[in-house]
């Protein structure tokens, strides 16, 4: 099975070898759906997995835009139209200076697999632009925004890619964006998810990644007769799903220890309860602050530059920055310092050798694609309300939410349990997230 899989790569290579954060999506999703394919006949001679693994389309273009001082600015923008076999293009648009064709292949790689677990009818993709907003003014966002937009909207639609936030992609940047599709369009569509209430947003929406996790993360625990009651938690990262993360994580009485952002990570000796949890959703969401400013209000807190949050002991950790940011030697302090359960709130945040490390400890591990998928599900959720033009209350959205969470951990261990009983959610969100887009590209022809 080795060679076979040493085969794929190295054909996936040759094409993409230039790719690093792209090939090691793929790579973790060859050794262990190419198995699978092995053992069942309909996939033989189909070239499914070369074929997802190729985008669609890959759209790149130049976003010139003006600063409040009048200089003029060139950007790259992004979208990668990865897989539509069961539904039109969904998945966000990052706006950070790190973003380059290989961060969004693998992020629309991931988000097919994604979106296919959450049931919904949507195909995968992924957008974006190196463009930083950090330290931009809202003018300055919004001339960036629109600038984009005007070449973006030739490529998307509430029927064939709908795109929505992520990193650098909040509710500021999804409404500037939305104003100008519509204006450009004359058309109020669901063309983009995560947009306000008051102009065809879901509640819960802003929560759904953070809480999906927590929930997805709950249901592990359940397994072991755990739960987050009484339980330590780390999470890194202070954005939108860290925040939402850390808010459920107290609802269902957990203390939460850590938060982070590209500076460093504040440490809270006293747990960072729902008072100082809404100073950070200020701090980020409004004051546009460093979390390191936290430390400097809350005496029981640290702030340790330059440094990630992953040995401080705890029972469970929760990484929901961005990829790459918990290795094999934080995966190692965390196993040694107790950790039972790891859910991933980011995409990709762990590296293949903090997961094997996670495997051989047995300890609760749940990938991205599975944990982080609440997010995409509830735009989902508001692509449906959009096309039948009501809004569902909280309470029908967060129920939602649970069950398609609970779903999504159902066919994790149905494809990821292994005979000792441990679940691989890696391999069983692999598993599961193929079968559905695998069959669909079958019934659909050589396109
Ligand atoms: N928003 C969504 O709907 C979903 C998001 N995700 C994933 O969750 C993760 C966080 O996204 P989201 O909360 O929306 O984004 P935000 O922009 O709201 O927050 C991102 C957070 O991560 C930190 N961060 C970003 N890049 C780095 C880096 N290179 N090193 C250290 N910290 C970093 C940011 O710190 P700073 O402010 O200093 O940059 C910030 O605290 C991403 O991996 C995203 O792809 C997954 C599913 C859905
Ligand atoms: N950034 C997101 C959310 C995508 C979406 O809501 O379409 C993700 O799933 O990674």
């Amino acid at each position: 099975m080795e060679a076979k899989v040493k085969a794929f790569m190295d054909e996936v290579i040759a094409r993409n070898g230039h790719e690093p954060e792209f090939i090691q999506a793929v790579q973790e999703v060859a050794e262990t759906v190419i198995p699978y394919i092995v053992q069942h006949d309909i996939y033989h001679g189909k070239n499914i997995l070369l074929r997802m693994v190729e985008p669609e389309r890959l759209i790149s273009f130049r976003v010139a835009w003006v600063d409040d001082d009048g200089e003029i600015h060139v950007n790259r923008g992004y979208r990668i139209q990865m897989n539509s076999a069961i539904g039109p293009y969904k998945g966000g648009l990052r706006f950070h200076p790190t973003v380059n064709a290989s961060v969004l292949k693998f992020l629309a790689f991931e988000q097919v697999f994604k979106n296919s677990l959450t049931t919904l009818p949507m195909g995968g993709g992924k957008g974006g632009s190196d463009f930083d907003p950090k330290g931009k003014s809202d003018d300055e966002i919004m001339r960036f925004c629109h600038s984009f937009m005007t070449e973006l909207c030739r490529h998307i639609g509430p029927n064939t890619d709908v795109p929505a936030g992520d990193i650098g992609v909040g509710a500021r940047e999804i409404g500037f964006l939305f104003g100008m599709y519509k204006k450009i369009r004359n058309e109020f569509t669901g063309v983009l998810t995560g947009k306000g209430l008051s102009w065809g947003g879901s509640l819960i929406r802003p929560e759904a990644t953070g809480y999906g996790t927590v929930y997805f993360a709950d249901s592990m625990l359940k397994t072991k007769g755990e739960s987050f009651e009484g339980k330590n938690v780390v999470i890194s990262g202070s954005g939108n799903v860290a925040q939402y993360a850390a808010e459920k994580v107290l609802q269902l009485g957990g203390k939460v220890l850590t938060l982070s952002d590209s500076g460093g990570f504040i440490h809270d000796k006293d747990g960072i309860d729902e008072e100082k949890l809404a100073y950070v959703m200020d701090l980020k969401n409004n004051k546009r602050g460093r979390i390191s400013e936290y430390a400097d209000k809350y005496p029981s807190a640290e702030f340790h530059k330059g440094e990630t949050p992953w040995k401080v002991a705890c029972d469970i950790a929760l990484p929901c920055a961005t990829q790459n940011e918990l290795h094999g030697d934080d995966a190692e302090a965390l196993i040694k310092n107790g950790c039972i359960a790891v859910a991933e709130g980011a995409n990709m945040p762990s590296t293949p050798e903090a997961i094997h490390a996670f495997h051989e400890a047995k300890i609760l591990f749940a990938p991205g694609k599975a944990s982080n998928a609440g997010g995409v599900a509830t735009s989902g959720l508001e692509m449906s309300q959009n096309s039948l033009r009501i809004s569902w209350t909280r309470e029908e959205v967060d129920d939602r939410l649970k069950g398609i969470m609970s779903g999504i951990h159902d066919a994790c261990i149905q494809y990821g349990k292994d005979d000792d009983g441990y679940c691989n959610y890696v391999k069983g969100a692999n598993i599961a997230g193929f079968v559905k887009v695998a069959d669909a590209m079958l019934a659909q022809g050589v396109i």
